[in-house]
């Protein structure tokens, strides 16, 4: 009796993809004739060590060149489509043949990349727009324009810095492959800044501060977000990978100093309004500022500065020593 794997597919409009599970195969052969795909090999499947086959008759024609790779655990083998689209289903037959699944894994990978490349999309473009407008506007305006930045920027600037939170996300839950605590340190540091000591305080919303901080954050922006939108279909610029992991080194420290300014600034601004200050029950009969808060935060932001200036110094590291390696 014929035994038939278990084959799991899924497709992209160039190519299809399917994986047989069969552990440890050998004496593989595949070959495809008038759309049909022909598989035999002996390893170990469903029925134990055992010689395995099956036939498939894809919906539309296919090249008759076959990729396949076979690891420890399965055989995986890409046919590419004749006409590049989308298919309603893998075989000709209407009912699915019952050795066949879909590859949940492979379809979550495409979502995962999907909603990658959006998010990265739309981080770009809040950011792009930011820096051009900000350009732009110093060029015309000159110094008067440090003054309105806030006024100007910053719906965009809490729409991408909200939408950023995602990102804490995508590093917890293995989305993409990044530290969570640097992640979090980046987008906590960045949204404190902005909602508490620029969204909350009125009386820093005209200061040119507000200008060095936004540029100085966008400006790396701009190039960290198409390097990940570039990721995510396994390509690279050189330039543009050199640029993310080298534009932060002298931007990293400018943005916590311009920060810290910031922090400083609104530091007497939170002294006289008692905004955020905690009261003391009455028999004490006064309240604590917060910023006792403020005074200590700027530690925390300078040790945040060291944790991910030395993050970033690996993450650089590591990217440039791979790519010697895999020129070599
Ligand atoms: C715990 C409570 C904390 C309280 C903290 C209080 C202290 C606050 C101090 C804060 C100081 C902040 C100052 C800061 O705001 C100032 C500035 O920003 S100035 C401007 C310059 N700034 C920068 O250069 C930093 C920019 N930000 C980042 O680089 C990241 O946010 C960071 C987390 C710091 C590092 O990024 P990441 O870990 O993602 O490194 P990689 O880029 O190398 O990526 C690693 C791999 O993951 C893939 N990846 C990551 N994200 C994505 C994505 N969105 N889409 C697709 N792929 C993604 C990436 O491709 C890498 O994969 P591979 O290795 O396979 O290439």
């Amino acid at each position: 009796m014929t035994l038939t794997p278990l084959v799991y597919w899924a497709q992209r409009h160039a190519e299809i993809y399917l994986r047989v599970a069969l552990t440890d195969a050998q004496n593989i052969d595949i070959n495809i004739h008038e759309k049909v795909l022909q598989f035999r090999a002996q390893g170990h499947g469903a029925k134990g060590q055992n010689e395995y086959e099956f036939n498939l008759e894809f919906l539309l024609p296919v090249k008759p060149e076959v990729i396949y790779r076979s690891t420890e655990r399965q055989v995986n083998i890409t046919v590419r489509k004749e006409q590049r689209g989308w298919w309603e289903r893998l075989s000709l037959q209407e009912r699915k043949p019952v050795f066949l699944a879909p590859d949940f894994d492979r379809w979550l990978d495409d979502y995962k990349t999907g909603f990658l490349f959006v998010y990265n999309l739309v981080q770009f473009l809040g950011f792009s727009w930011i820096f051009v407008n900000m350009t732009v506007r110093l060029f015309m305006f000159g110094k008067g324009s440090l003054y309105d930045t806030f006024h100007t920027i910053s719906d965009v600037m809490f729409f991408c810095q909200i939408l950023a939170a995602a990102e804490v996300f995508n590093a917890a839950f293995g989305i993409v492959r990044t530290g969570v605590i640097p992640t979090l340190i980046q987008v906590v540091g960045r949204n404190f800044i902005l909602f508490i000591i620029f969204g909350s305080v009125e009386e820093m919303h005209s200061q040119p501060v507000v200008f060095f901080v936004f540029y100085l954050w966008s400006a790396i922006e701009i190039f960290r977000y198409p390097f990940y939108m570039l990721g995510c279909f396994n390509t690279e610029w050189k330039i543009l990978t050199w640029l993310r992991y080298t534009v932060w080194i002298p931007l990293y420290p400018l943005g916590v100093i311009a920060e810290a300014v910031a922090v400083i600034q609104s530091i007497p601004i939170f002294d006289d309004t008692k905004l955020f200050s905690i009261p003391l029950p009455k028999a004490v009969g006064t309240s604590v500022s917060f910023s006792y808060f403020l005074h200590a935060y700027l530690i925390l932001m300078f040790l945040g500065l060291f944790i991910n200036f030395r993050y970033l110094y690996k993450q650089r590291k590591r990217r440039f020593s791979t790519k010697k390696r895999k020129a070599n």
